[in-house]
């Protein structure tokens, strides 16, 4: 985009998503996604692999685009990374969350042996706490079925190999509506 103002952002977003199905554009530095309430066949591990340690200046705007960015920052400064996800309630945060940490166990649990792209036990846990919080946590609401109830602060943690070690999950932002 040569102008970052408003009328070029929506242009921009209405011709890829509308005329191209694509979900993802980059306004700066931040990723934009819209939901596309639909499966859409962009998630894939050979998805995660096409990610996987390249320059993401390359490659389509992605949440694995993002993802990736901050674990290469991670492995290359050995320092904390944070990835702010924001947006009305349904727009997808959760999910996006979710494919975040999805590529982390993805790349995390395989690169201490690179013919092993299966996710490894710990991967495995912090992938399947999800649907314990969403169950105590998640409620249906008029503007999403799935809506989470709280904010989430979600740390994943890694060892010097880039294997995750485990992970936290901490609420904040009890919004008094919810
Ligand atoms: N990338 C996506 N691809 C396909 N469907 C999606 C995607 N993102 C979101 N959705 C759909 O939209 C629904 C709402 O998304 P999600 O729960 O992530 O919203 P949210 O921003 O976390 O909302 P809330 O603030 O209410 O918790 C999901 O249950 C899913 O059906």
């Amino acid at each position: 985009m040569s102008y970052l103002n408003e009328p070029e952002v929506l242009y921009n977003l209405q011709v890829r998503f509308a005329d191209r199905n694509c979900i993802y554009t980059y306004c700066g530095i931040v990723l934009v996604a819209i939901n596309p309430y639909d499966d859409l066949p962009i998630y894939g591990n050979e998805i995660v692999q096409a990610y996987n340690g390249q320059d993401s200046n390359n490659l389509d705007p992605h949440i694995y685009a993002v993802a990736e960015e901050a674990f290469k920052q991670m492995s290359r400064f050995e320092q904390n990374q944070s990835i702010i996800v924001s947006g009305e309630s349904g727009a997808g945060k959760t999910v996006s969350a979710k494919y975040a940490m999805r590529y982390f166990a993805i790349v995390g649990g395989s690169s201490h042996d690179e013919t092993q792209k299966e996710i490894s036990l710990v991967e495995k846990k912090v992938l399947a706490s999800n649907p314990i919080m969403e169950a105590i946590g998640n409620a249906k609401t008029t503007r999403n079925d799935n809506s989470s109830r709280f904010g989430k602060y979600i740390e994943i943690d890694f060892k010097k190999d880039l294997t995750i070690i485990g992970a936290q999950m901490r609420t904040y932002l009890l919004e008094k509506s919810r």
